[in-house]
């Protein structure tokens, strides 16, 4: 067994369509995953069991080695070494401070996220993930895909919870 094999994976939404972007699916666990190209299967299948709302968007070509599955094997590998305890109460004052490529935050749904490592990873890429930077990204998360496990994707880059009392006007 490898490395990869003894993390956990997202569980394929639809048996028939092991997509690593079905993989991503909320509420989504699997022991396996079977290819790193993303598919398995015809594209018009693929393409057929995506939400609809996901057809007319481009993904942007990553950088090798910066693919879902390399994105999927370093979280399982970071979790371990890092573990998921957060602050409470970030005031977004803060969050706002962390707003460069060097060093990015985003709040999405009440929670802190340190998404600097995740840029480079990004299927919509670098420039659309640093449009939520310094920000509240749940809007724009939730308009191009609210389908997303960004819980499970950013679980070793979670800060905490922002005060709810400073969130107002933060939105991207
Ligand atoms: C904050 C955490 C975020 C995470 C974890 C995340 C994750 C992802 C993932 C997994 C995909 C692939 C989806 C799929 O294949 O169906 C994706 C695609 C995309 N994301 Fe994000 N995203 C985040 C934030 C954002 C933000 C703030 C924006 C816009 C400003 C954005 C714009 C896009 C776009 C345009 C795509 C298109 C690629 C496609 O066709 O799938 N994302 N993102």
């Amino acid at each position: 067994m490898t490395g990869a094999d003894s993390f956990s994976f997202p569980r394929l939404s639809e048996p028939t369509t092991p997509t690593i972007q079905n993989a991503l699916l909320k509420g989504s666990t699997v022991t396996h995953a079977s290819s790193t190209s993303g598919s398995i299967l015809p594209a018009k299948q693929v393409a057929a069991a995506r939400p609809k709302e996901a057809a007319n968007r481009q993904k942007v070509p990553l950088e090798a080695g910066c693919s879902q599955m390399d994105w999927l094997r370093r979280v399982g590998k970071r979790s371990k070494e890092t573990g998921v305890s957060g602050r409470q109460d970030i005031p977004m004052s803060e969050v706002k401070q962390h707003c460069t490529k060097e060093d990015a935050w985003t709040v999405l749904r009440g929670k802190v996220y340190n998404i600097t490592p995740y840029l480079k990873f990004h299927p919509g890429g670098k420039e659309m993930l640093m449009k939520g930077a310094g920000k509240d990204c749940t809007s724009l998360f939730q308009k191009y895909h609210a389908w997303v496990n960004a819980d499970m994707l950013l679980k070793a880059d979670y800060i905490g919870t922002l005060d709810p009392a400073s969130a107002a006007g933060a939105k991207s």
